[in-house]
């Protein structure tokens, strides 16, 4: 297995600028797809995530023209009518590929498989196949109940009235608003529990406006959505830099001394992780605002404690940031940590312990109270970017730490590295 030592770091300095926001990159794909006519997207994000949504199109006779360095793509959208693949989409381990496309293509001509990585196995998906079970679509569970991999036969899905339960992942409501114009007459979605991650929905309704589309809704109770409905190609579309990146240099600009200008994110951003720099404000970071950048500079970080629900993934960089502030950091209402790449309560819990840290894992929260003496840990990733991202703040608050397979940032973030080297002094 790989390893990368990451050396004590003294200070950061200096600027980046974001790959585009995969949460973005994806549904822009997928609408663009959808479209009469062609979509020139600009700033897309260039991981695997993105690579596995660009190949399920293309199985399925989507033309997708790549620039050299895969940033710009022009999509040449087909109404929809997708192509039965020869054989299954792999779609690796990417939650915005696996559950928007496992709605769409059930309200598509064809059949599809849709299979993925051994950890997408055991990410539900019940959900989401519950809700579209209800509206009549033919999905069935090709291993275990509840979980990929999934055999989609696609039909005409008349739409109605239909709950889903928004508890576990709000991809599953993301998926289902995504395919609802598809459907044949008007469809309302009400929400079954408390809705997590709830940001995240306002980025799926702001892209679907983008592409012609307006949803209503009563308080994320309910929603409603116009049945056959096509979506309008905007002719170009820029996507804004991935927040939940941007968390990893607003944390290492608060940690070490230093400046970091950020580009891509600031406070015109549509993603609920932006909401991680103003916790940042909270523990102690000096944040200038710009409507597309942030410039971050040090400040004496104390610990906090916070719901953390709406910035799930931005959230973990505060378990790592809790390393270098003053006093006890909790962080809560993360229960779906528990479903995403690893289970993350467990593996930040396990990760942070040998960094030191005095560590309380809960169901849905987790307490760091920072070490004393801080001991050379090599951290394993879990095949968990997140993790491995998180692990470089150890440097970065000056202690030598070990990454175990560095690799695995390649899901959202290949060249995280290369990019955190470059402001590190
Ligand atoms: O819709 C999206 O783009 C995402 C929603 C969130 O998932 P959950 O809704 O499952 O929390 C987030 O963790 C994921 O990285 C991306
Ligand atoms: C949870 C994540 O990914 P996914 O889109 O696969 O759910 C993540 O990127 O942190």
């Amino acid at each position: 297995m790989e390893q990368l030592r990451l050396n004590a770091i003294d200070k950061v300095n200096g600027s980046v600028t974001l790959p585009g926001s995969k949460s973005l990159s994806n549904r822009v794909l997928l609408l663009a797809a959808l479209c009469d006519g062609v979509t020139q997207v600009n700033n897309l994000l260039d991981s695997d995530d993105i690579h596995h949504m660009l190949q399920a199109l293309a199985q399925m006779g989507v033309e997708v023209e790549l620039n050299e360095d895969k940033t710009s793509a022009r999509v040449f959208g087909q109404g929809g009518r997708f192509k039965t693949p020869s054989e299954a989409l792999f779609l690796g381990n990417a939650g915005t590929a696996f559950r928007p496309l496992t709605a769409v293509l059930a309200a598509s001509q064809g059949q599809f498989t849709l299979i993925g990585e051994p950890r997408m196995e055991e990410r539900p998906i019940g959900h989401l196949v519950d809700a579209l079970h209800a509206l009549g679509a033919d999905i069935q569970y090709l291993k275990n109940q509840d979980y990929p991999p999934l055999q989609v036969n696609g039909c005409a899905i008349e739409g109605g009235e239909v709950e889903i339960d928004g508890s576990i992942s709000s991809q599953f409501l993301t998926a289902l608003l995504m395919a609802a114009p598809l459907f044949v007459k008007d469809t309302t979605i009400r929400i079954k529990g408390e809705l997590v991650s709830k940001p995240y929905i306002d980025i799926t309704l702001g892209v679907m406006a983008q592409f012609g589309v307006t949803v209503s809704h009563d308080n994320y109770q309910v929603f409603h959505v116009k049945g056959q409905q096509g979506y309008v190609s905007p002719g170009a579309i820029m996507v804004e830099g991935d927040a939940s990146s941007a968390s990893y240099f607003i944390a290492a600009a608060a940690i070490a001394g230093g400046e970091i200008e950020i580009n891509g994110v600031g406070r015109k951003s549509v993603q609920g992780d932006i909401g991680f720099a103003k916790v940042m404000e909270q523990v102690g970071a000096v944040i200038d605002w710009h409507d597309e950048k942030l410039v971050v500079r040090k400040g004496e970080l104390k610990g906090v404690d916070i719901d953390a629900n709406a910035i799930p993934d931005a959230a973990m960089t505060l378990a790592t940031v809790a390393l270098f502030a003053t006093g006890k950091t909790a962080i809560r209402n993360i229960y779906n940590w528990r479903v995403k790449e690893t289970d993350r309560l467990y593996a930040m819990a396990t990760e942070l312990r040998k960094v030191g840290a005095e560590v309380t894992e809960g169901h849905d929260f987790i307490e760091i109270t920072p070490p004393d003496t801080f001991n050379l840990a090599q951290i394993d990733t879990y095949n968990d970017h997140r993790i491995a991202m998180c692990f470089s703040m150890v440097a970065v608050g000056g202690v030598d730490v070990i990454i175990n397979d560095p690799g695995c940032t390649a899901k959202t973030f290949p060249t995280y590295f290369e990019v955190l080297s470059s402001v590190s002094q």
